[in-house]
């Protein structure tokens, strides 16, 4: 019988950080993930896809910058709706021609998705995701003096940085698990659209963008999957990481992982969030998986990427 499968796709693999941002760019991307993903669903798995946006919303809210003179900007939550809203159209246009090509018998359904933080989460007085394009350490001092707040991101340049809260519900769980036999659904995108509830049980944005694998983590466990994958564009998980003693990792435990952890082995707003989240699945005795798209049915076989698990 096939599993329940949880798949993350990494915003810099639908946006590769060398890549001007095209929209053409994103969707030739996307078309190439979508066709690893078909492959999964093909192998008699059911998947629900979540997908990053880090280099989308930070685009857009630049864009917004940009225009702010003539068209009033828009809060960083809307900008991640925004987001959502149009890397959830690349992903089902691409799963259904796949689907229509392969002659599968599969739905595709896009959920808008809000997320709810705690307001009062200590990580919005402490940005750490990287969102949009990489700068020089150059161009990044002179952003901070325009009042940015920026971050070295994993040896690849410097990024902006925005506060990221803990997910704590994610919205349309009850329709995920309705729809999942039949339809591939896509949901949480960018990590979810974060949101709090007043003392009066009313919903507000709030300025955010949540990790697309914590809340990815959240969203497996709460439709009880299986497998939590999360395809990026790296096809291992390394100790000593761009070192000379770099080293693969294959299958990690548990104990092993929490060591790497406290070795700092992983940088965070990168590697650390996927680790920290192939922990918890671990813990409930499930597995996680991180590896490249192209590895991600092998990968699903034991035959590459990292799996953590008891
Ligand atoms: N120990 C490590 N092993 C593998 N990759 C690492 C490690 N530490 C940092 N990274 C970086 O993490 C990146 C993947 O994280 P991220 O860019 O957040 O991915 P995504 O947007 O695909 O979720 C890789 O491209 C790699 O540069
Ligand atoms: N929201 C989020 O985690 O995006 P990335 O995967 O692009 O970092």
């Amino acid at each position: 019988m096939g599993k329940n499968v949880v798949i993350a796709l990494g915003g810099n693999a639908i946006l590769q950080p060398n890549q001007e941002a095209t929209y053409n760019n994103q969707l030739n991307n996307v078309v190439s993930a979508t066709g690893h993903m078909i492959e999964i669903r093909e192998a008699g798995h059911n998947i629900v896809i979540t997908h990053g946006n880090g280099p989308q919303v930070g685009n857009i809210i630049v864009q917004n910058e940009a225009a702010k003179d003539t068209v009033p900007a828009f809060p960083i939550d809307v900008c991640n709706a925004e987001s959502q809203g149009f890397i959830g159209y690349m992903l089902e246009q691409s799963l259904k021609n796949h689907i229509s090509k392969r002659q599968i018998s599969a739905n595709v359904a896009t959920l808008l998705t809000m997320v709810e933080v705690d307001k009062n989460d200590k990580a919005f007085q402490n940005p750490t995701k990287p969102i949009g394009v990489f700068f020089s350490e150059e161009e990044a001092k002179q952003m901070e003096e325009k009042g940015f707040t920026m971050s070295e991101d994993a040896g690849r340049g410097y990024r902006r940085v925005v506060p990221s809260p803990e997910p704590k519900v994610i919205h349309g769980i009850d329709e995920i698990r309705q729809l999942i036999d039949e339809t591939i659904v896509i949901s949480s995108g960018g990590g979810g659209i974060p949101i709090y509830r007043d003392e009066q049980d009313q919903i507000h944005g709030v300025e955010a963008v949540i990790d697309k694998d914590r809340s990815g983590l959240k969203l497996a466990q709460q439709v009880d999957a299986d497998v939590f994958m999360m395809l990026t564009d790296v096809p291992n998980v390394y100790i000593n990481f761009g070192k000379e003693n770099e080293q693969k990792l294959s299958q990690v435990s548990i104990e092993e992982a929490e060591q790497y952890v406290a070795e700092d082995q992983f940088p965070a707003g990168s590697m650390l969030p996927k680790i920290q989240a192939g922990i918890e699945m671990a813990k409930l005795g499930k597995e996680a998986i991180i590896c490249s798209l192209d590895q991600a049915v092998d990968a699903l076989e034991g035959k590459a990427g990292t799996r953590i698990s008891k």
